[in-house]
């Protein structure tokens, strides 16, 4: 049923329906563009930052509901986003203010939405939904936004999807060619990105790279080659990178093989490696650890993660389906991190040697900036391995 306080003013004429794998079907208001689409439906539970979680390319393929009630408060830019545009595949909200106010604001969700082609959902009671994804797992999903819907048909298309498990997605999303980055974080005074310059060079492997882990970098004095996912190993040694980054992505890490052998070359190459998210997975994959499909993942910007080492407890922002299986690890590898949610995987390093990645997101875009330390790290072991060159050359 559509709620009768709902304040989604809707498509006119466009009605909305999802249906899931399980049976349930859900019926909306319409509030993006029309049309279908098919995927993995998730939710996230961060209050803010809808904008971010829409444009960020680990959600390509996944439908994602908000369990925040209110998404749209504050309308959407373009300085917001990401990467370029909304990769999520689809918008499940339970509704969409009326009204939205903020001096940042160039338009509206809805108008956005549709802007991008993208079909969004509102009206709907994500908590039943919600409950639902926890207990039966991620699930297969349709969401239909049509003047005349055929609901046998959007649930044959809900049960026909098959996962995420072995999907590459990485592939698709990743940049065509490569391309430099050197813009620094937002400031709100200038109301600009900070300009940066930099004294280490970094080669970023974009698996579906957020921009805010381009600006943590800036900040931090990289000038950044950003590279297409296939990019081999040589091809990357020959820009001669101070350090390489493996990025965030969507999909399932495991068919990624050209990743998977380019990270094996990378590190007998001895240059610092730092992954976050599929990034982590993958390095995770390379020194010969298993991933595994988690039931509903974590998606959220309020995950306590605690650092092994000093007990110490950092709230982060997370956004994956799968986790390196801690049981796994070969020897010479350490767990660093791990979710106080459920346990799971949190960080890896490899023993003696400048390579270490993190599952959830220190960049957050959107979420709490704990853990944004785990970027200077990665200067750390750049200004050793420099300076562990210098003295060889000496
Ligand atoms: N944010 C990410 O990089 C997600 C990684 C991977 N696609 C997962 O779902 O686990």
């Amino acid at each position: 049923m559509v709620f009768p306080f709902c304040l989604s003013g809707g498509r006119v004429g466009l009605k909305a329906v999802l249906a899931l794998a399980d049976g349930s079907v859900f019926h909306g208001v319409a509030i993006g563009a029309a049309g279908e689409t098919v995927g993995e439906v998730v939710f996230n539970t961060a209050m803010t930052g809808y904008q971010e979680i829409l444009t960020d390319p680990s959600y390509a393929g996944q439908l994602v509901t908000l369990t925040f009630p209110h998404i749209g408060n504050t309308g959407c830019n373009a300085t917001d986003e990401e990467a370029d545009g909304i990769k999520a595949a689809a918008l499940i909200v339970r509704d969409v203010p009326r009204r939205l106010s903020n001096w940042r604001s160039e338009l509206s969700l809805s108008e956005y939405l549709e802007q991008n082609n993208v079909v969004g959902i509102a009206g709907i009671d994500t908590r039943r939904l919600t409950r639902i994804l926890r207990e039966k797992g991620a699930q297969g999903g349709c969401l239909v936004c049509a003047e005349t819907i055929d609901e046998a048909d959007a649930l044959a298309k809900a049960k026909a999807f098959g996962g995420m498990a072995g999907q590459d997605l990485a592939r698709e999303v990743t940049t065509n060619a490569a391309y430099t980055w050197e813009e620094g974080s937002w400031d709100l005074d200038d109301c600009a990105f900070a300009t940066t310059s930099g004294d280490f060079h970094v080669v970023a492997y974009d698996f579906g790279i957020k921009r805010n882990i381009l600006r943590m970098l800036a900040d931090r004095g990289c000038r950044v080659t950003v590279v297409p996912a296939q990019t081999p190993a040589s091809q990357v040694m020959a820009l001669e990178p101070d350090g390489v980054f493996l990025s965030n992505g969507p999909g399932d890490p495991e068919p990624c093989d050209y990743a998977i052998t380019a990270i094996r070359d990378l590190l007998d190459r001895g240059v610092p490696l730092f992954g976050i998210c599929l990034g982590h997975q993958l390095l995770g994959l390379a020194v010969g650890a298993k991933t595994v499909k988690m039931k509903f993942g974590h998606h959220g910007a309020n995950h306590p993660v605690q650092d092994l080492d000093d007990g110490r407890v950092y709230i982060t922002s997370q956004n994956h389906g799968f986790a390196v299986d801690e049981d796994s690890l070969p020897d010479g590898v350490r767990a660093t991190h791990r979710s106080l949610f459920d346990g799971s995987l949190q960080g890896i390093e490899l023993i003696g040697r400048p390579a270490y990645s993190f599952q959830g997101h220190p960049e957050a875009s959107p979420g709490p900036h704990d853990i944004q330390p785990l970027f200077d790290r990665f200067i750390t072991a750049m200004e050793a391995a420099t300076a562990r060159i210098e003295s060889a050359g000496a």
